[in-house]
């Protein structure tokens, strides 16, 4: 566990591409906080200046009260496009999770000790994969390869987990269960997890805490009941819904994630309305 601190941090790409415009927040530790904001509005960069792919243009950003500095070890990621090597097996994955700690020549020489291989079995537990730890990637689900890809993560050993959009290429029965594993993860390994979505209602039952960011600002930070639909409203329309689909992409099994925030909440109004999940 670890905590966050974002101190007045700005991020500008090239001359004038606007970010993260001044953004301050404390995460303390052990948190689950779900970052909500539309396509562009600076979700991606704010995970990206804690895992050290970017560095703020002004402000600071430190994890566990030490400044962010490149890649840290203890900063596990969790990616839409999970990243596997398909030939090899769950286990086999999620041990490369062991290759930030130990160092990529020992890995590639076997040099896989008893814990890297006990942790790479207890995070296919925690994910719910045990049973499948020798099922070749490449013929998995995308919900179980991103949840090798969560094993992944957990076996880095880390005190903060980031995931940019882990489960917006899946449909909505498969988000909702790699959600839950994500969730799980953090409460068994005691972790700080940080993750965007773009579906609210899946956002509602998994975050703790929800941060709203809009052209690169920090326009809402609240808990589940006062994420509003006003406040939805305002994250991603300026408060003047056209009652177009969105945000993100709804389900057909009656997941809201793409429902118009005027019935977000309304389930029995709107179940079995939307797109279909990705
Ligand atoms: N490497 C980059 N170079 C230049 N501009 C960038 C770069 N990365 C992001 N941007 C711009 O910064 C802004 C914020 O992008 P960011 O990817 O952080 O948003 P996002 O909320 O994650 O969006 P999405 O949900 O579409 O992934 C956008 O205007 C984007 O075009």
């Amino acid at each position: 566990m670890t905590t966050v601190e974002f101190d007045n941090v700005t991020k500008v790409y090239g001359d004038d591409t606007v970010a993260l415009d001044d953004v301050s927040v404390e995460i303390p530790e052990g948190e689950f906080v779900v970052l909500l904001g539309p396509s562009g509005a600076g979700k991606s960069t704010f995970l990206r200046v804690l895992n050290g792919l970017t560095s703020p243009s002004a402000g600071s950003v430190e994890i566990g009260g030490r400044a962010v500095e490149g890649n840290r070890g203890e900063v596990g990621m969790v990616f839409q496009e999970h990243y596997l090597v398909e030939n090899l097996s769950a286990y086999g994955n999620a041990l490369t999770g062991a290759l930030s700690r130990n160092g990529f020549l020992r890995s590639l020489a076997g040099g896989h000790d008893e814990e890297d291989k006990r942790a790479a079995l207890d995070a296919l537990d925690t994910v719910g994969l045990l049973d499948d730890a020798g099922q070749r990637a490449g013929s998995m689900s995308g919900g179980q390869k991103q949840r090798v890809g969560i094993a992944r993560a957990l076996v880095q050993q880390p005190e903060l987990v980031l995931a940019d959009e882990p489960v917006a290429s899946l449909d909505p029965k498969a988000a909702r269960d790699v959600m839950g594993y994500l969730k799980r993860a953090a409460d068994e390994h005691d972790l700080t997890t940080i993750t965007s979505l773009h579906q609210v209602n899946i956002a509602r039952e998994f975050g703790d805490r929800f941060l709203g960011v809009k052209d690169g600002r920090l326009v809402f930070d609240g808990r589940e009941d006062d994420l509003t639909m006003d406040v939805i409203d305002d994250i991603y329309y300026d408060g003047e819904s056209d009652g177009e689909t969105a945000p993100g992409d709804a389900g057909d099994d009656g997941d809201l994630g793409g429902a118009t925030p005027g019935n977000a909440f309304d389930q029995s109004a709107t179940a079995h309305e939307g797109g279909g999940g990705a």
